[in-house]
């Protein structure tokens, strides 16, 4: 059965694409699929991507399994059936965490650079140049509020950067709201994995509370402000670092 992507999800992957050049001629990209509505989204668009694009450019879907009994069946035979190639990266990454709770406070960050690990390890692997993930605007404004309030930062998620090791990764989500990629999934019926997929959530609270807050936060702030979220995306490419407290060294 074929999928069906909104205009919408199309358009802003077409425009992000070209202001941000992340999908180029010759490309070899590895697109981290974890089952969730988010990934499984961005393997859709990519395929109709590279069905549009006039240029040729090559993707492999990877999921990082912990090691905790996870069955990624399903996710494989979804891929089969739309034609895109999938490999699993079997780890033992839940025995370690067990290892480490003790020590570590946040176990979501430490499943998070361990994958992370992983990903760019099967990249190299395969010959991949580079790393897509499949964060999105909502991510975005949560990452920036987050390290705001708890980290005194200024940060956010770029849509491109390039790794220490040289691959460059990519979010060609980036600019699309999550509520569309929930609509994607529900609408074509396709079986995502739960939304608060942090593993590290059968032993570690923490984050995911900070998180769920900031969305909470969010959600009532764009009530009261309905062009928050399109406000936001401007404010990240309109930055006067010039009006901040910066020292002359
Ligand atoms: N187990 C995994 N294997 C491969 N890639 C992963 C895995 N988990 C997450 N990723 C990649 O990292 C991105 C961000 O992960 P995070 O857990 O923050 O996402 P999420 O909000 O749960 O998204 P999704 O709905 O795709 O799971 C995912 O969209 C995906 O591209």
């Amino acid at each position: 059965m074929s999928v069906k992507l909104s205009k919408k999800i199309m358009s802003k992957l077409g425009k992000t694409n070209a202001e941000f050049k992340l999908i180029e001629e010759g490309d070899k990209i590895l697109v981290g699929l974890s089952g969730g509505k988010d990934s499984l989204t961005m393997i859709h668009a990519m395929k109709e991507q590279q069905r549009r694009a006039p240029f040729a450019f090559e993707f492999i879907a990877v999921t990082v399994s912990y090691g905790m009994g996870e069955n990624f069946d399903k996710l494989s035979a979804h891929c089969r059936e739309h034609g895109i190639q999938h490999v699993i990266k079997e780890t033992q990454t839940y025995d370690l965490a067990k290892e480490k709770i003790r020590k570590n406070s946040s176990f979501c960050s430490f499943f998070s650079r361990m994958r992370r690990g992983y990903l760019y390890s099967v990249a190299k692997e395969l010959g991949c140049n580079k790393v897509a993930l499949g964060h999105h605007m909502d991510d975005a404004a949560e990452s920036f509020f987050m390290n705001f309030i708890y980290n005194g930062q200024m940060r956010s998620l770029a849509p491109k950067y390039t790794a220490q090791n040289g691959l460059v990764v990519i979010r060609p989500l980036i600019q699309m709201r999550e509520r569309q990629l929930r609509a994607f999934v529900e609408d074509n019926g396709i079986e995502a994995i739960g939304d608060e997929a942090c593993p590290a959530m059968r032993f570690d609270v923490k984050m995911p509370y900070a998180r769920a807050q900031m969305k909470d936060m969010l959600a009532k702030m764009e009530k009261e402000h309905p062009q928050l979220f399109t406000s936001l995306n401007a404010a990240f490419k309109n930055i006067s670092v010039d009006s901040f407290f910066m020292t002359e060294d």
